[in-house]
């Protein structure tokens, strides 16, 4: 017979692994959430007021024998997942028991021109809906059923390869997505996550354009961030580098340009040189390739690489919404491209393989940093 405290200890042990185990299921509420639209449900009832249950159920038209499943549903998302606040009812009287209101969370998930901006028009409006999707697309989902088989298996070849046939990830957005829905999911991600970072940049960073007169984001996509610091700085020649496939029919305008071509051979001349969410794709090797043709296209001496990318913070890793997001997005780049997040060693060494002097990394961005690099 074990003791008392052992017998606590599997309990407890059982009900981590039932914790972790159901992870998946809090992931398919926050789907459903955002099929349904219940942020758009609670805004419209109640704005940045609690809103009742009973509200909710009859907005979304959810019939009297599902209240139970939804109720359900919406502890779960206020509770395990954090994305609604639980209310106090506003009156002892008030007939429902549950009022939910949005949080920060929940407002990324409002339809676009819904809410959020209401008091400050000049705002970028902010919108995380279709990248949680794009994370719930079946072929982002089919990688993970071949975790044990990639890690069996000598080689470079990634969970998504294993799963997709030989393509990889970039080469199936190219030649393999006929419908280009997949490349149209894609970029609209990077695209709200760049309106955030961008507006960011331009903000909190100001000081890191100074005396720069021309920049080339390298894989800048549709040339979201890019827009953002030619609005910012009109002074400043903006020029998006991207694969041809991807640039293809984008008309840039005034400071702002697009070019095609490939940063594995060449890189516009520019005195800043942009990588957000560039170098995270690929392993050491392309790294110092990529970083070494950057360095040949800094066209002055006090030009700089800006680098918006994560540094893995190893005394962090324990932490919610940051270490353990971090660690979770390693092992997404690897699975996705053979690529990785870094710590600030390893970016170190990094830039020292490709020739750079001296580094500068400015904690500003949630999740990620800003490393300006010096040539
Ligand atoms: C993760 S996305 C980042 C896009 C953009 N920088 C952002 O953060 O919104 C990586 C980008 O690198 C581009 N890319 C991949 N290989 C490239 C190459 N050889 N030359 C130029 N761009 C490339 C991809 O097409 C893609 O747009
Ligand atoms: O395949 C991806 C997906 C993402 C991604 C999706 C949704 C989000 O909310 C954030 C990021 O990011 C990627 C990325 O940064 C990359 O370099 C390659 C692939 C992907």
């Amino acid at each position: 017979m074990k003791t008392k405290d052992s017998q606590d200890v599997i309990l407890g042990a059982q009900a981590r692994l039932w914790s972790c185990s159901f992870n998946q299921m809090i992931s398919m509420c926050l789907k459903c959430a955002i099929h349904l639209r219940i942020p758009d449900a609670i805004h419209k009832h109640g704005g940045a007021a609690a809103v009742p249950l009973t509200a909710l159920l009859s907005t979304l038209q959810i019939p009297p024998s599902k209240t139970e499943p939804f109720r359900c549903i919406m502890r779960i998302l206020a509770h395990n997942a954090a994305l609604f606040n639980p209310e106090p009812k506003p009156s002892p009287d008030a007939a429902d028991d549950e009022w939910y209101s949005l949080n920060a969370s929940s407002r990324l998930l409002l339809s676009p021109g819904g809410g959020e901006d209401d008091d400050d028009k000049a705002a970028v409006e902010v919108r995380h809906t279709s990248s949680v999707l794009f994370l719930f697309h079946p072929l982002m989902q089919e990688p993970w059923s071949f975790l044990d088989t990639w890690l069996r298996e000598d080689g470079s070849r990634t969970p998504w390869e294993i799963a997709h046939g030989t393509a990889s990830f970039w080469g199936y957005l190219e030649t393999r997505d006929p419908s280009g829905e997949l490349m149209a999911t894609f970029y609209d991600c990077m695209t709200n996550d760049s309106k955030l970072v961008g507006e960011v940049l331009v903000s909190r960073c100001r000081d890191m354009f100074d005396g720069v007169a021309s920049l080339v984001d390298v894989g800048g996509g549709a040339g979201t961030m890019a827009a953002a610091v030619a609005k910012a700085f009109p002074e400043i020649k903006c020029t998006v580098l991207d694969r041809p496939h991807v640039v293809k029919g984008l008309q840039g305008e005034g400071n702002l340009e697009f070019v095609g071509g490939d940063m594995f051979l060449s890189v516009p001349q520019a005195d800043a040189v942009l990588l957000k969410w560039i170098l995270h794709d690929w392993d050491e090797e392309n790294c110092i390739k990529v970083l070494k043709v950057c360095k040949e296209a800094i066209a002055s001496p006090k030009g700089k690489l800006i680098i918006i990318d994560m540094v893995v913070d190893e005394k962090r890793l324990g932490e919610r919404n940051f270490g353990e997001v971090q660690l979770c997005f390693d092992l997404f780049m690897m699975a996705m491209v053979n690529g990785k997040e870094r710590t600030e060693k390893e970016w170190k060494r990094l830039f020292s393989a490709a020739g750079f002097s001296n580094y500068k990394i400015s904690t500003v961005m949630g999740l990620r940093s800003v490393i300006e690099v010096f040539p």
